[in-house]
């Protein structure tokens, strides 16, 4: 799914109303009444609503949901906040529709004592800003965002199109903005929505379709998307009845050190099961007994220290070694002692194909920034926030991070993702993608280590590496669904994101 701009949903709109006979004030209506109906499938209408309306046309789709909602046997109220003296064009139109029809349903607010008291079991809608926010909110709207921000401890509050006081695309960290338990958006997700620094405002996001011309939205490119299904759909190819390990490729997995080798055995028993032909570990001595007993279907390869690994790089040291593996998935639990980041230093002079890079060899790079230019080009580098801030410095808020994070995809040539709730993955053409599967039962140690396991598989099977990280990310997170709704977020495990691998690929198999 593309995410638009501001602008480009304005574009959108003007497109259909150019295109259609559907004017600009039917659009509204659409809105509204995608609104309404989903209010009315979710409240009784017992409950009083209060709706809190802007001058631009979130306002007015909010004074909208009032007349509707009076027309269904609700108590709806609007109050609407006079930020400014012009009110929209179908502003002004749906006011007079609900004047004409509930004069008294309307209350006005010009200063900040005007707000009326709201009962305690209101439900509460927010159409005061939209999409038009232009600046953050100042002055006494400030301070009234900040006085309905609280409205959400004690009520339910649901915002229409997007929390107001939200920027759609640009940050808004410090800025007053609505506290929403429910965000009903209209056709698109909005980037701010995907931001971790915005986590707490937007609730559940809900997307109603309004019936903009689906030509406009295919014709336009977008900057950002969010990986659907389909996307998947077409990435994936099953395996052939005549093919054999080899056609899937031999990985080589650089992991663990003493007190870590479960961070080992879980990205090797991931890439096993996500589908590689052949895998070989290289771990340190006291790694052998546990790969050989934990992950019989992989070989293993120790290296000369016992608690870390030092010499991994003479696997690849000619060129005849280096052809014997597909891949290289190197980090997971791997320490950051001298010999091994010495050892990846030569790792990097010897291998140039596209590798894996995770967690201890990304610190390690962050450690020795110069070795970032030997990261082999279309390699795949996943870290988590703290990883990326050791990799690539801090930034300022979400945005920042986000340009940061395309900016480096490109330049490096490199596929970099950030992971989080919505993990997003840059690519050296200038895309970003938002992966939108997982849930918050990932949030446990083990569960990245399964990550670079998938991705490594895939790149060993031929994946090429944008089309390995779109797939590995979004099955890493259905598979991560699959585990909470088999045994719960508290109780599902690593393990079991991997055990239900098995399942994503039975349905994927469904639409091959
Ligand atoms: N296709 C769709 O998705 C459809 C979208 N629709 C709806 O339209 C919404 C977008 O409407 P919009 O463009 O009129 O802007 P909106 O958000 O109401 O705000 C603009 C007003 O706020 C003001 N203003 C701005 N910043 C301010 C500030 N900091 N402090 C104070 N004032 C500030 C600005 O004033 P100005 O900047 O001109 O001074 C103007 O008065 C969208 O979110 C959705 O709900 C549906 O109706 C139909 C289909
Ligand atoms: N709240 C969440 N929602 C969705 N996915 C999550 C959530 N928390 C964590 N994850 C996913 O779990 C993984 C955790 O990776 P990481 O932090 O590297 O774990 P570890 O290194 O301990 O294995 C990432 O892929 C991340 O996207
Ligand atoms: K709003």
């Amino acid at each position: 799914m593309k995410i638009f701009t501001a602008q480009q949903i304005r574009d959108a709109d003007a497109y259909t109303i150019m295109h259609t006979p559907i004017s600009s004030i039917d659009l509204m209506e659409k809105a509204a009444m995608a609104c309404t109906n989903w209010i009315c499938k979710n409240y009784g209408e017992q409950l009083p609503v209060y709706i809190f309306c802007g001058m631009g046309n979130n306002g007015g789709d909010g004074l909208a949901i009032t007349r509707l909602l009076l027309n269904r046997g609700y108590q709806a109220k609007a109050i609407i906040l006079h930020h400014s003296p012009n009110a929209s064009a179908d502003h002004t139109t749906n006011y007079q529709a609900l004047r004409h029809r509930y004069p008294d349903s309307i209350h006005h607010v010009h200063e900040i004592k005007d707000l009326p008291p709201v009962p305690e079991n209101a439900l509460i809608a927010d159409a005061i800003f939209g999409t038009g926010l232009s600046r953050p909110a100042e002055g006494w709207m400030a301070d009234a965002i900040e006085q309905l921000s609280h409205y959400y401890d004690q009520h339910t509050v649901i915002a229409i199109d997007i929390p107001s006081g939200l920027m759609a695309d640009a940050s808004s960290a410090h800025m007053p903005v609505i506290k929403a338990h429910h965000t009903l958006s209209f056709e698109f997700y909005k980037l701010a929505f995907l931001l971790p620094e915005n986590a707490a405002l937007t609730g559940e996001v809900h997307i109603l379709s309004i019936g903009l011309l689906p030509d406009y939205i295919a014709q336009t490119p977008a900057r950002y998307q969010v990986t659907e299904a389909t996307h998947i759909h077409d990435i994936y190819r099953p395996r052939k009845p005549f093919s054999h390990k080899g056609t899937f490729g031999h990985a080589l997995l650089i992991a663990g050190s003493e007190g870590k080798m479960g961070a080992a055995v879980l990205s090797a028993k991931a890439c096993l099961h996500t589908g590689a032909g052949l895998l070989t570990c290289h771990v340190p001595r006291c790694g052998y007994d546990i790969i050989q007993i934990s992950v019989p279907s992989a070989m293993c390869l120790t290296d000369e220290q016992k608690d870390h690994s030092s010499v991994f790089h003479n696997n690849v040291a000619t060129p005849e070694a280096a052809s014997r593996y597909k891949v290289i998935g190197i980090g997971p639990g791997l320490g950051t002692a001298a010999g091994t980041a010495w050892a990846l230093e030569k790792l990097l002079e010897h291998y140039h194909s596209p590798m894996v890079l995770d967690a201890d060899a990304l610190n390690i790079l962050g450690a020795s920034p110069h070795l970032l230019r030997k990261v082999p080009q279309q390699s795949l580098l996943t870290p988590h926030p703290k990883e990326f801030e050791r990799l690539f410095g801090k930034t300022a808020n979400d945005i920042e991070r986000l340009e940061l994070l395309s900016e480096k995809a490109r330049a490096l040539q490199l596929n970099i993702l950030l992971k989080g709730r919505y993990t997003a993955m840059a690519f050296p053409d200038g895309s970003v993608w938002f992966n939108a599967t997982g849930n918050a039962g990932m949030a446990k140690g083990g569960s990245g280590d399964v990550l670079t396991g998938i991705l490594t598989s895939l790149l060993a099977q031929g994946y090429a590496p944008k089309e390995a990280m779109l797939m590995g990310v979004y099955l890493h997170g259905l598979a991560g669904d699959y585990a909470a709704a088999e045994c719960s977020q508290e109780a599902m495990t690593a393990e079991d994101i991997i055990r239900l691998l098995g399942k994503v690929f039975l349905e994927l198999r469904k639409y091959a």
